[in-house]
C-alpha cells in the first residue's frame, strides 16, 4: 500500500496515524496519508526556521535562481511522475493536467526566479535643513518562515504558486496540501532533495484543518505569514488564527463569477469560452463561471448552443482519449453538488440538460461523478444563483442593457473573476471598470500572463500575487536614509 509522507528537514516522516487517500473516478484506495501532529508541524517550523539562518539564508540571489531552475527542470524531467500523480489523485483528464497543471507546476518557479533576478528597488535623494542631502534606498528581506495552506482542486499548480515566489524571495515553507490530494506535494520533496535545496527549506505536514495540521501550522507562533488558497469559510478561519501575533495573510478565496455574453459577440468564441469556464476540471477551478448572463436577441440560441456542448462533453477516467469530464473530488463533495442539483428542482428551474449522475460502467460506477448541468428561470435569489456550488453547472439569465448586466454581475459578496464576451470596444472597457473583481477577462477565460496581478476583491481575497505583487506579502520591504 502506498504511503504518503509528510517531508520534514529533507526527510520523509511517517506517523502513526494514517488516513485513506482515494481516486475519484472509482474511490478506490490509493494509499494511506500520514498526518502530521503538533509533534511534527513544530519540528516543520523548526527545520524551517533553521534553514534561514543556514546556507539558505546566506545563500546569493544568484545561486537562489540557479536553484529555482533547477526544481522546475527537475519536475519537467520528471514530468510522468507528477502527470500520473496529479491524475491519479483528481480524476482530471490527462488533457488537462498535461497541458495545465504541470507545466504550471514548473513554470511558477521560473517565472519568480526570473523576477527576484530583475526586480529593481527605489531609491531617492533629498535636501536637508542643514543644507546637505540624504540618500534613501529600499531593500526587501524575506517575510521568513511562511505556511502555505492548498485546496485540492489544482493541486501542484495552486501549491508552487505559492512555494515559488516565497522560495525566490528567501523565504522558507511548511506546505500543508489539501487532504484530498497529498501526492504531488509529497513528490515535490523528492524534487528538493534532488536538485540540492538545502533541508528545511521546504516541509510538507499532511493532515485536515480543524485539530489537525492545516490548525496547527497557521496557529503555529514560529509562522511569520499564511498564504491560502480555499473557501472564504475556511479563509475567515485562518485570518482568525493569524491574529495572534499578527501574521500578514495572503487569500485566494471562494468566487460565484458571473460570464456575461453581449448579442454582438463573436457567437462561436463566446459558446466555447463559457463552455470551459463552466465546465473544465469538473467545474472545481475558483476561476469558473456558474452564473452566465446573456443578452436577450441570443439568449435562446446561446442555450441551446450550450446545451449541445455540454451534452458532448464526453464523461470518463483520465486515461480515456477525448475525456472532457473526470469526476468531482469526492463523495462529500459529490453530496454538495448534487444537493444543489436538487434544490433547483424543487425551486422549478428549468433543466436545460444534466442535473442527475451519468451511468458509468464496471468499477467507475463507484466514482463521484455528476452530469454537466444548466439551469434556466430561477431568481437571482435562488441560492443555485447565489451560493459558489464549485461543479460542473451554470444557470444562464437573460439581460438587456450594459447597465443592467453590471448590476446583476455585481450582486454578490464575492470579487473573484468575470468573463466578458463582446467585440464593441466601449462596452468592454466599461464593463473592466465598473465590474468590482480582481481579474477581468475580455473575449477570453483563465488566460495566465504570470507577470500580472492575481487575485479576488471583497469576500474573494486578500491581496494579490502573480508579477513583482508577489513580493508585497513575501519579503520584508525596508527603507535605509543615509545623510551625505
Ligand atoms: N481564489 C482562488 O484562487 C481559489 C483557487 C482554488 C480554490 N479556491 C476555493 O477553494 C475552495 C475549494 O477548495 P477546498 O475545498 O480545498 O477549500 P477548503 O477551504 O475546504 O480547504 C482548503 C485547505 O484549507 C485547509 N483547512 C481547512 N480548514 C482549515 C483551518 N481551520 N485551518 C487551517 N487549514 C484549514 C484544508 O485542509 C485544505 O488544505 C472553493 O471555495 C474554491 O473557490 C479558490
Ligand atoms: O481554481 C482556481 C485557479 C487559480 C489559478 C491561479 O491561481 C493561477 O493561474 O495562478
Amino acid at each position: 500500500m502506498h504511503q504518503y509522507l509528510n517531508f520534514i528537514n529533507g526527510e520523509f516522516v511517517a506517523t502513526g496515524k494514517t488516513f485513506e487517500n482515494h481516486a475519484p473516478v472509482d474511490n478506490r484506495v490509493l494509499g494511506l496519508v500520514h498526518e502530521a501532529g503538533e509533534r511534527e508541524v513544530d519540528a516543520a517550523v523548526g527545520a524551517a526556521r533553521a534553514a534561514l539562518k543556514g546556507d539558505w539564508g546566506r545563500m546569493s540571489v544568484v545561486k537562489r535562481v540557479e536553484l529555482l531552475y533547477a526544481v522546475a527542470d527537475e519536475i519537467n524531467r520528471r514530468f510522468d511522475d507528477f502527470l500520473q500523480a496529479e491524475v491519479a489523485d483528481t480524476g482530471k483528464p490527462l488533457s488537462l493536467a498535461s497541458h495545465i497543471d504541470i507545466p504550471r507546476g514548473a513554470a511558477n518557479f521560473k517565472v519568480f526566479a526570473d523576477i527576484v533576478k530583475n526586480v529593481p528597488t527605489e531609491s531617492f535623494e533629498m535636501g536637508t535643513p542643514d543644507g546637505g542631502t540624504a540618500l534613501s534606498y529600499a531593500l526587501r528581506s524575506p517575510l521568513g518562515v511562511v505556511a502555505v495552506v492548498c485546496p485540492w482542486n489544482l493541486p501542484l499548480l495552486l501549491m508552487t504558486w505559492k512555494v515559488g515566489p516565497a522560495l525566490a524571495c528567501g523565504n522558507t515553507v511548511i506546505v500543508k496540501p489539501s487532504e484530498e490530494t497529498p501526492a504531488t506535494a509529497t513528490l515535490l520533496g523528492e524534487v528538493m532533495n534532488a536538485v540540492g535545496v538545502p533541508k528545511g527549506v521546504y516541509n510538507v505536514v499532511h493532515g485536515f484543518g480543524p485539530g489537525s495540521a492545516g490548525e496547527f501550522l497557521t496557529r503555529h507562533p514560529g509562522v511569520n505569514g499564511i498564504t491560502f488558497t480555499g473557501e472564504t469559510r475556511t479563509g475567515e478561519a485562518i485570518m482568525a488564527a493569524a491574529a495572534k501575533g499578527v501574521r500578514p495573510v495572503s487569500f485566494e478565496l471562494g468566487g460565484k463569477n458571473a460570464g456575461i455574453v453581449f448579442a454582438d459577440a463573436d457567437f462561436d468564441k463566446a459558446v466555447a469560452g463559457i463552455t470551459r469556464s463552466a465546465f473544465e476540471n469538473c467545474g472545481q477551478v475558483c476561476l469558473g463561471t456558474e452564473r452566465v448572463y446573456v443578452q436577450r436577441p441570443i439568449f435562446d440560441r446561446f442555450v441551446q448552443a450550450l446545451k449541445e456542448k455540454a451534452q458532448a462533453l464526453k464523461v470518463g477516467p483520465s486515461e480515456e482519449p477525448g475525456v472532457g469530464l473526470g469526476p468531482l473530488i469526492s463523495a462529500e463533495h459529490r453530496a454538495k453538488v448534487l444537493g444543489y442539483y436538487e434544490k433547483a428542482k424543487a425551486e422549478g428551474a428549468t433543466v436545460v440538460t444534466g442535473g442527475g449522475v451519468p451511468d458509468m460502467p464496471g468499477a467507475l460506477a463507484s466514482g463521484h461523478w455528476v452530469q454537466p448541468t444548466i439551469w434556466t428561470g430561477l431568481p437571482e435569489s435562488s441560492p443555485i444563483v447565489r451560493e459558489e456550488i464549485f461543479g460542473p453547472c451554470c444557470h444562464i439569465a437573460p439581460f438587456d442593457t450594459v447597465d443592467e448586466a453590471i448590476a446583476l454581475a455585481n450582486a454578490t459578496n464575492y470579487g473573484l473573476a468575470t468573463t466578458v464576451w463582446t467585440q464593441n470596444l466601449a462596452t468592454a472597457h466599461r464593463m473592466a471598470r465598473e465590474i468590482e473583481v480582481g481579474l477581468c477577462w475580455i473575449n477570453s477565460w483563465f488566460l495566465r500572463d504570470l507577470r500580472t496581478a492575481f487575485g479576488g476583491a471583497k469576500a474573494s481575497g486578500i491581496g494579490r500575487e502573480g508579477g513583482v505583487h508577489s513580493l508585497e506579502f513575501y519579503t520584508e520591504l525596508r527603507n535605509v536614509m543615509v545623510k551625505l
